[in-house]
């Protein structure tokens, strides 16, 4: 199991007034309206989804336990994370799956009070099973509609390239991206994500320039598993607004303050890092750093249930991390807000919907 903060398991007792704070906290991340920019869609499948598929296609490996599912999900080391990752990429198989897993999705945000989400698809990943594109865009786009009306959820896409499956998903996720007659009306941005060792990101200019000149927002992962170096190539080649990760920049004190005036957000995921062993411990995590050095940061789940979290339980760790009070909190959520790829009118909406939370919240 992940090292997962949990406010509840602090010792209480009627003298410990620290555990009770550190409860109201957990009671006020719970409500707090909130944005998630990195989540990945099949990354975010509850167990009960994966259980149910698994056992739906009884020749995968996937157990269709969900209590099974803690260890399997429980990783030795990055590249074993991708290899589980794409076993549960081998259970969607229909455009039905597609949109069943997107709209569950959309639920389990909307009960964590996410108001806006910017879900990262790989459609390379399933047009190449043989899921039909259009159908595919189909099934998301019809999810998407039918979580903002019946959870009040906004949803948004970015679709990413998986580096490593190599040039040729790269030029597939650009076609997906970029042609009218496919191009999804929620799609906003577009990624690059997988391994990063051996799969440099100059490489992937062409694709992010076809994008970028397409509309879309350029948000690669980097320096989840390598060295801020190829923090600096996403940003020069890839003209990254946000990174994804972008763990490793705090090993490079120039690097930390281009982010910060040119206000580049990093997408902190924290118990992500440590399950799939990017970092060592969360005290060993840089998020002090980046805020020392006045990043923008945002707290995001990345791929939640395989990471055993959810994104209220991030908030509690930064929150832990930075040693945080509730607007200390709302501020992180605002920089999700402000980060995000909202028009000025929705990000007012949720950041209108912080400040009254946040207020009642206080009211004595
Ligand atoms: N923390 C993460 N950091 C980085 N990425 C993450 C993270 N979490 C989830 N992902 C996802 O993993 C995918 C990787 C898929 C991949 O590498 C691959 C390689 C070869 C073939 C195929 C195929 O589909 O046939 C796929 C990425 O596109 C990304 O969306
Ligand atoms: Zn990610």
């Amino acid at each position: 199991m992940t090292d997962r903060f949990d406010a509840s398991a602090v010792p209480a007792g009627p003298t410990s007034s620290a555990a009770a704070g550190a409860r109201d906290l957990h009671g006020f991340i719970a409500g707090l309206p909130k944005a998630e920019l990195h989540v990945h869609h099949v990354g975010s499948a509850s167990p009960r989804i994966v259980a149910e598929l698994a056992a739906r296609h009884p020749d995968s490996k996937v157990p269709s336990d969900p209590e099974a599912l803690v260890d399997y999900f429980t990783f030795t080391d990055f590249a074993h994370f991708i290899d589980v990752y794409l076993s549960v990429v081998d259970l969607i198989r229909t455009p039905e799956d597609v949109r069943l897993l997107t709209y569950e999705v959309a639920r389990d945000l909307a009960r964590q009070q996410v108001r806006y989400a910017e879900l990262t698809i790989t459609p390379f990943s399933s047009t190449r099973r043989g899921i039909d594109e259009l159908a595919f865009m189909e099934a998301i786009e019809d999810a998407r509609k039918a979580a903002e009306t019946e959870f009040g959820t906004v949803l948004r896409w970015c679709f990413d390239i998986p580096g490593e499956a190599g040039l040729e998903s790269a030029e597939e996720t650009t076609r997906l991206a970029t042609t009218d007659r496919l191009r999804p009306e929620g799609l906003v941005s577009f990624g690059l994500g997988g391994p990063e060792i051996g799969v440099p990101r100059p490489q992937f200019k062409p694709y992010f320039d076809r994008a970028i000149a397409a509309g879309l927002r350029s948000v690669p992962h980097a320096g989840e598993t390598t060295g801020p170096e190829t923090v600096w190539d996403a940003l020069t080649y890839l003209r990254a607004e946000r990174i994804g990760h972008g763990t490793s920049s705090a090993q490079d004190e120039k690097l930390l303050a281009h982010l910060a005036e040119h206000r580049i957000a990093l997408e902190v995921c924290p118990t992500s890092n440590i399950a799939t062993r990017a970092v060592r411990t969360l005290d060993e995590h840089p998020i002090k750093e980046f805020v020392k050095a006045g990043v923008l940061v945002t707290i995001n789940s990345d791929d939640p249930p395989m990471f055993g979290t959810d994104l209220d339980n991030e908030y509690a760790v930064a929150a832990r991390l930075l040693d945080l009070d509730e607007r200390g909190v709302a501020d992180l959520a605002k920089n999700a807000v402000e980060a995000s790829f909202l028009d000025d009118a929705g990000k007012a909406r949720v950041r209108g919907e912080i400040d009254t939370y946040t207020a009642g919240w206080l009211a004595p």
